[in-house]
C-alpha cells in the first residue's frame, strides 16, 4: 500500500513539474519572440532614419540638414551616398560642355572663393563644370551657401561630399569622362594650422593623395590643375619670388602641406603619367572672398566700429602681401587650365613622359597691411582703430612678392587690378551682401566701376 502511495505521489510530482516546465518554456517562447519583435523594429528603424538622412539632396539650402548628412557619413559606408536618377542627372547635365572643344572639369572646392568664381568663369564660356564641396564649417557655411545658390542659377551643381571620399570620387569619375580637374578644396589660413594641425593633413595631404589616386586610375586620365599658395617661399628673402627658389623653409605647417603637395604631384606625374600644375596663389581676395582673411575681418570690425590688430615684424617693420584681385587669379586658372597638356597615364599605367608645371599667380607690387588698412578707411569712410602690434610667432611670413614671368610667357598672365580698385569691389559687394547702410564714402559709387559683382 505504502508503496503504490508513494508510486502515485511520484506520478502526480512528475505530472506537476512537467507542467511547471511547459509553462516555464511558453513564457520564455512569449518573452524572447517579443524581444525579437522590438529588435527587429529597432533595426528597422534605424535602417530607415539612416537611408532618410543619407539620400542625397538635390538642392539642398539647408545647413542643419547637412550637418547631420555629413556627420551621419562619416559614421557609414558611401554605399549610401549620392545615387539616384535624378542625381546623376544633374551630374551628366552639368558636366557637359556647351561648346565645341569645351572643357569638362571638375572643380574641388567649388563652394570656396576661387572655385565659385573659376566655375562660374568656366561656365561662362560654355565648358561644363561639376563641383565638390563639403560644405565644412571652417568659416560661415552661409556664404558658402550663398556660392552654391549662385551657381545653380547658373546651372552648376556641386555635389556635398569630401575629397577624402574614394567611393564618391571614383563614381563622379565612372559617370564623366572629366578632361580636367580644377583642385581647389582645401584647408586654407596660415595661422588656423597651430589650431588645428590634423585639418590641414587631412585635407591638403591626405585628400589631395585620393584624388590623385582617383585620377590615376580614370580612363581618360584628367590634366589636373591645383592651388599651391606662395607660402611655400616660406623664409625666402631673395625677392621678387621666382618659380625657381628655394622652397624648403616653410613658416607654417599650411605652407608645408602644400610644399608637400607639390612634391607629391611630382611623384604621381612621374609614376602614372598624371599631368600635374600647381598654382601658387598670392594673398587672393575680392567679392565673395573668405571672412578668416585680414582684408575681409578688418572690413567687418571696422564697420562694427571694433579694433584691428595690425602686425608688424619684430623689429618694426612693416608686414606686406602681393594681394591679387581674384579676376585676374580666374584669368590664370583658366589658362592654366587651356594650357595643361593630356595625362599620358590609362588605367593605372604610364605611357609616356607628361607635363608637370608650378606657376606663381600674384600680383607683382606688394603693399603693406598699414596701407590696406588706410584703403578700407577711405572706401569705407570710417577711422579703423588700430592696435599696431609685433606678429605673433604663429606661421606668418614678413612679406611677399611676386616674379610672374614664366605665367606671362606659357599663358598670356598679367594682372590688372590694384589694390584700391580691387578692394573697392570687394567693399562694394560686402556693404549689398550684408545688407549693411552706411555712411559709405558717395566715390564707392564712382560711374568708372562696372563691376558685375
Ligand atoms: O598667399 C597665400 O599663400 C596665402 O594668402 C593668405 O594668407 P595671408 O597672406 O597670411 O593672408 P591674411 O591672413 O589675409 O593676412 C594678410 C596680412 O595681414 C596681416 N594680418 C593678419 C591678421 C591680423 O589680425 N592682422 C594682420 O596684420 C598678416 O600678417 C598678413 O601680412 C591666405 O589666407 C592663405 O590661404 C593663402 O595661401
Amino acid at each position: 500500500m505504502a508503496s503504490s502511495l508513494d508510486t502515485s505521489k511520484v506520478m502526480k510530482l512528475e505530472r506537476y513539474n512537467s507542467y511547471i516546465r511547459r509553462v516555464n518554456s511558453s513564457k520564455l517562447i512569449a518573452a524572447s519572440s517579443k524581444l525579437l519583435f522590438r529588435v527587429t523594429l529597432l533595426v528597422a528603424l534605424l535602417l530607415i532614419f539612416f537611408f532618410t538622412i543619407n539620400y542625397h539632396p538635390l538642392s539642398s539650402e539647408n545647413t542643419s540638414h547637412h550637418h547631420i548628412h555629413t556627420t551621419t557619413h562619416n559614421l557609414l559606408s558611401s554605399a549610401f551616398y549620392g545615387g539616384g536618377a535624378a542625381w546623376e542627372k544633374q551630374v551628366r547635365h552639368s558636366s557637359t560642355p556647351r561648346r565645341a572643344n569645351g572643357l569638362s572639369v571638375l572643380v574641388t572646392g567649388a563652394a570656396g572663393f576661387v572655385g565659385s568664381h573659376c566655375s562660374m568663369a568656366l561656365k561662362k564660356r560654355g565648358d561644363g563644370v561639376l563641383g565638390i564641396d563639403n560644405f565644412n564649417s571652417y568659416y560661415d557655411p552661409s556664404l558658402k551657401r550663398g556660392r552654391q545658390k549662385l551657381l545653380a542659377q547658373h546651372e552648376i551643381f556641386i555635389v556635398e561630399g569630401d575629397i577624402n571620399d574614394a567611393e564618391l570620387l571614383s563614381k563622379l569619375f565612372d559617370i564623366v569622362p572629366f578632361t580636367h580637374v580644377l583642385h581647389l578644396a582645401a584647408q586654407a589660413g596660415v595661422r588656423y594650422a597651430m589650431k588645428n594641425p590634423q585639418s590641414y593633413i587631412k585635407s591638403n595631404i591626405a585628400g589631395f593623395v585620393n584624388l590623385l589616386e582617383t585620377a590615376k586610375l580614370a580612363n581618360p586620365q584628367p590634366a589636373i590643375v591645383w592651388a599651391s599658395s606662395s607660402s611655400v617661399y616660406g623664409l625666402n628673402t631673395n625677392v621678387p619670388f621666382s618659380e625657381n627658389h628655394r622652397t624648403d623653409q616653410p613658416a607654417s605647417l599650411y605652407a608645408a602641406t602644400k610644399k608637400a603637395g607639390e612634391e607629391i604631384a611630382h611623384t604621381y606625374n612621374h609614376i602614372y603619367g598624371l599631368s600635374l600644375t600647381a598654382l601658387r596663389f598670392f594673398t587672393v581676395y575680392g567679392p565673395w572672398g573668405r571672412p578668416d582673411m585680414a582684408y575681409f575681418f578688418f572690413t567687418k570690425d571696422m564697420t562694427q566700429g571694433k579694433p584691428i590688430n595690425v602686425y608688424v615684424t619684430q623689429d618694426n617693420k612693416e608686414v606686406a602681401r602681393d594681394f591679387t584681385y581674384i579676376d585676374d587669379v580666374v584669368k590664370g586658372c583658366l589658362g592654366a587650365l587651356d594650357t595643361a597638356e593630356k595625362s599620358t597615364g590609362s588605367g593605372g599605367k604610364k605611357k609616356g613622359p607628361a607635363q608637370l608645371r608650378v606657376y606663381n599667380l600674384g600680383n607683382t607690387s606688394p603693399v603693406s597691411v598699414k596701407k590696406l588698412v588706410t584703403i578700407l578707411e577711405s572706401l569705407l569712410n570710417v577711422k579703423a582703430k588700430k592696435n599696431v602690434i609685433k606678429m605673433p610667432r604663429n606661421g606668418d611670413v614678413p612679406f611677399t612678392h611676386a616674379n610672374v614671368s614664366l605665367a606671362y610667357r606659357d599663358f598670356g598672365y598679367k594682372p590688372t587690378t590694384d589694390l584700391s580698385s580691387g578692394l573697392r569691389k570687394f567693399v562694394k559687394w560686402y556693404l549689398s551682401y550684408y545688407g549693411i547702410q552706411s555712411k559709405v564714402n558717395k566715390e564707392l559709387n564712382s560711374p568708372n566701376d562696372h563691376s558685375e559683382d
